[in-house]
């Protein structure tokens, strides 16, 4: 599916402004990656997918559809999510957090009494393979999960559903690099054979470049570079990683305009 901000913009209720005129459609089946400082406004945007946030202008459109109240019940049931720290239940089973990501198609006496179907069942097998885990990490609980093997159940559970967009939120900035690097290379390769459109924050440059189809680059809410991770020079970076407190001068605001 297709994701597209339409010009949107972010206030907070405090006033703090967290995106400003972000224009961008990011195509079905791409790997998007969003760098930027911290409280560049990553998450936010992020968040404006799924509606976890909605914007003070503007708005997000999948596939040509308006992200809404009404269309957001049947939009959740594609679009998952990956989290920096998990989200996963700790004191329940690999299986049952797995098993979490197709609650939203599931009826209730299924969850409640935890009878799923056995092609549920055979799903969270095949999924917990996939991602490198086993039988022994199906039974033992989340919390008893190395952080990278917990990551490896958080992908798993975000491909449950099929899932036409992933949104991932620094998913390996709790894991070593060289973890990092293998997750993220197993978060694509789901990706991929699903024909998912990712989002993908990261505070890696490294992995950004490694694994990313396109970079989009924020800084203080405003898109400052858009291109192919080939074409992000060190100028660029120096102007996406600047500090907060430094005023971008007019020669590098228009960045954008020259990828
Ligand atoms: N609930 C909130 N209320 C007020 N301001 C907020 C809120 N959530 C985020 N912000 C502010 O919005 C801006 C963007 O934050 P956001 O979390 O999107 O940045 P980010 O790029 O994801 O940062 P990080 O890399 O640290 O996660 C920041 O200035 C942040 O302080």
């Amino acid at each position: 599916m297709e994701i597209h901000f339409q010009n949107i913009g972010k206030v907070w209720p405090d006033g703090t402004p967290a995106l400003h005129e972000v224009e961008l459609t990011v195509p079905a089946g791409q790997f998007c990656v969003l760098l930027g400082h911290s409280g560049a406004g990553k998450s936010t945007l992020l968040r404006c997918v799924n509606g976890l946030e909605t914007p003070t202008s503007g708005g997000v459109c999948i596939d040509g559809q308006p992200v809404d109240r009404t269309s957001l019940p049947a939009l959740r049931r594609r679009i998952a999510m990956v989290h920096q720290h998990f989200g996963l239940v700790p004191r329940a089973s690999g299986a049952a957090n797995v098993m979490a990501g197709a609650v939203p198609v599931m009826p209730l006496w299924r969850v409640l009494t935890g009878l799923y179907p056995a092609a549920s069942r055979r799903r969270v097998c095949d999924l917990l393979k996939a991602v490198g885990l086993d039988e022994v990490h199906l039974r033992r609980r989340a919390e008893q999960l190395s952080g990278g093997q917990q990551q490896r159940l958080g992908l798993a559970r975000a491909f449950m559903l099929d899932p036409a967009i992933l949104l991932a939120d620094e998913p390996v900035a709790s894991l070593d690099p060289a973890l990092a690097r293998e997750v993220l290379g197993l978060l694509k390769a789901q990706a991929r054979e699903h024909g998912s459109t990712v989002l993908c924050s990261l505070h890696q440059l490294d992995l950004a470049r490694a694994f990313a189809d396109r970079i989009v680059a924020l800084h203080r809410g405003r898109v400052i570079f858009d291109g192919a991770p080939d074409t992000l020079n060190t100028r660029d970076l120096a102007v996406i990683y600047a500090r907060d407190d430094v005023p971008l001068t007019d020669g590098v605001l228009p960045l954008k305009e020259a990828v």
